[in-house]
Formats: C-alpha cells, structure tokens, sequence
C-alpha cells in the first residue's frame, strides 16, 4: 500500500479522482482518467448538455458533475487557469465506427466545444495508454510504419477530429509534432464594425479618442472574434504586454464580447444549434509576425498556447481575405510560445470544402504528472474556489 492509500484508509474521502496532467505549449491539460461520473444522454452533445445543466445547479445544490470539476479545475488543487479534458468511452460516432473515443472539454465557466491543444496532448496519452477501461478501442488504433504515426480519430463536441500521432517502438514520440485535421473552418463576418459606447470603453482607447473597433468572425470548431491589438488601442501590439496592459487587454476583450455575444446571426453554424456562441477574443499583433495571438476565452482564460482552434479560425479566415493559398501554411505563436524555438504551433490550409476550409495544426505537448484528488469528508471547502471570483 503507498502513502496515498494509506492515507485515504485513515481519511475516507467523498470523491477521489485520477488525471494525468500534460501542457501544449504551456498551456495545461487536466485529463480525466478516473473517477467522473456517468453522463447522461445518447449524443456526446447531449453528454454536454447534461454536464452543463447540472453546473447550473451546483452553486445551490452542489451537483455531482460540477463539484467534480470545481475540485479539478478550481484552487486549491487546481488554478483559475487550469484546462480539463473529460473522456468519454462510448459516444454516438464510436458506436457507428466513425470515431475511436470522445472527449468533452472544460474550462474555467463550462465545457467547450472544440480545443486544439488538449487534442494534441489527448494524442499522445490516448496512444500511449494501456489501459482498455479508460480507452476500450485503444487496440484497434492503427499504425502507419512508413510514416511512424499512429491515427486517431477524437469524437469533440464540434465532431470528428483525425489526429496524427508520431509513434516509436509503440509509444508516442514526444520529439516530433502531433497533427490534426479539424472539422470545417469558416468565417461568418469580415471588417464588422464595432461600436464601442463610452460608459465600456477602456482609458487607452478613450484617450485616443477612438469610438469603434474592425472585427473578423471566424469559426474553428469554437466562434472567435479576431481584433488587431491596434484597433483595441494597444498600437504596440501584445508581445511586450505587462501585468497592466493584459488586465487592460482583459476589460476591452471582456467589453467586445459582451458587445458581440448577442448578435447571434454571426455565429450562427450550419446544423448545431450548440455550438453557437463566442467562445474567445484573439487580439493579433497588427504586423502579424509569426502570427502572433493573444487568446482571452470561457470566463477570460488567457490561452498560454496559440489556440489550436483559434489558429483553424485564422486559417480560414486569411484563406478567405486571400492572405493564404490553400496548401499553405504559416507559424502561429502566443506570447509565452514566442522565442522558443518549436514551441508554437503551425497551421495549414489543406482543402476547401463547400462547408468550410479543413486546416492541419501541428503543435507539441508534454506530460507533465500524474495525480489522484481527493475531497476529505470534513473539508470545509470541498468545492474549491478562484480568488476574487464568487464562491
Ligand atoms: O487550443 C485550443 O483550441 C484551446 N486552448 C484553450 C482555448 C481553446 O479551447
């Protein structure tokens, strides 16, 4: 028996809870191996759905589903920035043979629908992983010799993801990328522009006497605004952004989307009437130097990657203003990814499609732990909190 065991015999907990903490591009991903529990529903939507419900309940009643991830995503055993990636063994596609395993997404205000760095870090694990109760079809991946990957196929909530996973003597090679083709990308709105009325504008931007903000809309499997740094005031862009000015970055982000987030025909998408919402504002440097973004997502979760999804959204949008030819691709970076060398991600425009433009994302994850949570019967703050957020 090891110390853990040992422990919890003396302390009984109400719930104890397995991941394997990795990071793509320093961005975190919380995966769950062990200990959540059943969602209800046939659909991995409607599996959504129902962990979406419930978190409504949890601020009264403390449902099950959102104590869980409140205890994983939340201090102390997690941070206000921590990124979750539930499993789920048995969805609608893996039953019909289309995909091999599906996955919801959490965040600090919910579930997402769609996330590039958790993919390319679920890549590595799900290959990696032995252990048929967490990953039934693990068997049945298949491997191509002639170019050492290993394919994948993740059932997201905005539908099929086909990863590439580089692989060596059967496990997942960290020195090379893990790539994915992603679902349709498009753009719902170019050059919109934005009033910004006085009563939510930000001190940089009322001292240059500015009034409106030119907005793209583009859709990555999650709805992005993308805003030049300029446009928001910031005519230095976000490279050298300190304390001040991410918090100033923070407050005009937050005040867009709260000013795009009703206007509902610019996310409107093709067939899933749940995937409709903004998900994140990507602030992009003006000169676009390596493309660098700077993504405010869920409750204003600063992305430490550069947005898997985001950068399928950039993609299809530059296909669209012409600025990329399809078969072409460029380097996106964040502002932690910057300076070193392989840390970003790449993006790549493969085919246009009548539904949207398919992008390739190459990115690099690493493991970075193990842990079991637990919350002891007498904890006295067993749903965990974030500083300066109501409980
Ligand atoms: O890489 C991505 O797509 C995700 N990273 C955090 C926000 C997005 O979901």
């Amino acid at each position: 028996m090891d110390v853990f065991e040992a422990l919890l015999e003396q302390n009984p907990a109400t719930t104890t809870i397995k991941v394997v903490d990795m990071h793509t591009s320093g961005e975190p991903t919380r995966i769950v191996v062990k200990g959540y529990p059943d969602l209800a529903g046939d659909t991995l939507l409607e599996k959504r759905r129902c962990a979406r419900e419930k978190h409504d309940d949890i601020r009264q009643r403390q449902a099950t589903l959102v104590y869980i991830r409140d205890i994983l995503m939340r201090e102390p055993r997690g941070h206000e920035e921590m990124y979750g990636a539930i499993l789920i063994a048995e969805t609608e596609l893996t039953r019909s043979g289309e995909a091999d395993i599906g996955v919801l997404f959490c965040h600090n205000e919910g579930y997402s629908t769609m996330c590039g760095h958790a993919t390319i870090a679920l890549g590595r694990f799900l290959v990696d992983t032995r252990d048929l109760d967490i990953f039934p079809r693990r068997n049945a991946l298949v491997y191509d010799a002639e170019a050492g990957t290993t394919a994948l196929r993740l059932h997201a909530p905005c539908g099929v993801i086909h990863v590439q996973v580089p692989t060596d003597d059967g496990h997942s090679d960290a020195s090379r990328p893990v790539s994915f083709l992603g679902v349709p990308s498009f753009t719902t709105a170019r050059n919109l522009v934005v009033v910004i009325p006085p009563a939510v504008q930000w001190p940089r931007f009322r001292a240059q006497q500015l009034s409106e903000v030119t907005v793209d809309i583009a859709y990555g499997g999650a709805f992005y605004a993308i805003v030049a740094a300029a446009a928001l005031g910031f005519p230095h862009g976000v490279r050298d952004a300190d304390g001040t000015t991410l918090a100033e970055f923070d407050t005009a982000t937050a005040a867009l989307k709260k000013l795009l987030s009703p206007r509902k025909a610019l996310f409107a998408h093709p067939t899933e009437p749940d995937l409709e919402f903004l998900y994140g504002v990507i602030v992009v440097e003006k000169a676009r130097p390596g493309e660098l973004g700077l993504c405010f997502f869920a409750d204003q979760q600063i992305d430490r990657s550069p947005t898997g999804s985001g950068v399928m959204a950039r993609v299809a949008l530059a296909v669209d203003q012409g600025r990329l030819q399809i078969g072409e691709g460029r380097n996106y970076e964040s502002v932690v990814s910057l300076g070193s060398e392989g840390n970003g991600f790449r993006g790549t425009a493969v085919e246009k499609l009548p539904q949207g433009v398919i992008v390739k994302v190459e990115g690099r994850a690493f493991y970075t732990g193990a842990s079991s949570f637990i919350a002891e019967e007498h904890d006295t703050m067993p749903n965990g909190f974030i500083v300066g957020l109501p409980a």
